[in-house]
């Protein structure tokens, strides 16, 4: 479904070049959700923009569903867009639009017809339970509310892929557990493959069927979560993981 060949992405700041990305070769496939857990600055976000090309690689290839975005026309690019959702840590809502405008705009920069607007709407806040705040304003949600609603922007194309940057990050503990089930509802039943970058662990564990770590720009590992036979050589790995009836879970206190 995702192929990335050799990507190399670099920013040049003030102080110098920042090797953000270093020769990635990932496989993700229909249907996974696909984890990608490093500390800070290891490059998760970097890489994972360039699956959309949120962020143009400064080298290598990006397929999605056979396609090589890198090669497509700008026309073409966006196009293929609408069929890749994103969801970001600060949820990115607009707080001048109510919760049915905010997913109203998916559908209107996707040039959906507006007599499909109101049924595919509903459907999204139906799926995401949140139908009752439908024109209620940003700012008189909680933290977890605002997520299901981006969330709900972001199924509204029915894409075939969704890539969700931190989507935990910025809500309270109790709510992530709920995020991430919405999360694991539409991978299965919409068939929507879930690329998710994060820093905790327990993310991992609780959604994902594979995942990566990233260190220094590079993937370090990458294993089936629930593969008995794994065993973690990478010093990242050893230290966020820790084997328990093959299961992972992180070793908080260490985790500053
Ligand atoms: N727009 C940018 N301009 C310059 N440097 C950047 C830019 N975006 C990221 N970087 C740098 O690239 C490196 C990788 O950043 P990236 O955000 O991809 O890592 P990350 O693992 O997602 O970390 P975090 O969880 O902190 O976002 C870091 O050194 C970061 O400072």
């Amino acid at each position: 479904m995702i192929t990335l060949k050799h990507i190399h992405k670099t920013y040049t700041t003030d102080e110098g070049v920042v090797h953000a990305v270093r020769d990635v070769s990932l496989e993700i496939e229909k249907g996974d959700i696909y984890g990608i857990i490093g500390f800070s600055g290891a490059g998760k976000s970097s890489l994972m923009r360039t699956i959309n090309l949120l962020e143009r690689p400064d080298s290598g290839h990006v397929f999605v569903d056979g396609k090589e975005l890198s090669r497509l026309s700008k026309k073409e690019l966006r196009r293929e867009r609408h069929s890749i959702g994103m969801v970001f840590q600060h949820f990115n809502l607009l707080n001048n639009r109510t919760v049915y405008g905010n997913v109203a705009l998916a559908l209107e920069l996707a040039g959906v017809p507006k007599s499909q607007h109101r049924q595919r709407i509903e459907e999204c806040l139906d799926i995401l339970e949140i139908s009752e705040k439908s024109n209620v304003y940003p700012v008189k949600l909680s933290g977890g509310q605002k997520q299901r609603v981006a969330i709900a922007r972001a199924i509204a194309n029915r894409p075939k892929v969704l890539l969700c940057d931190e989507p935990t990050s910025s809500i309270d503990p109790q709510m992530t557990e709920s995020i991430l089930r919405y999360l694991k509802q539409i991978n299965r039943q919409l068939g929507i493959t879930i690329v998710i970058v994060t820093h905790e662990m327990d993310v991992i564990n609780s959604i994902c069927n594979k995942v990566a770590v990233m260190e220094n720009g590079i993937i370090v590992e990458n294993f089936i979560l629930k593969d008995p036979a794994f065993v973690p050589t990478s010093r990242i790995a050893k230290f966020l993981l820790k084997r328990e009836n093959f299961y992972f879970s992180v070793e908080e206190e260490k985790y500053a």
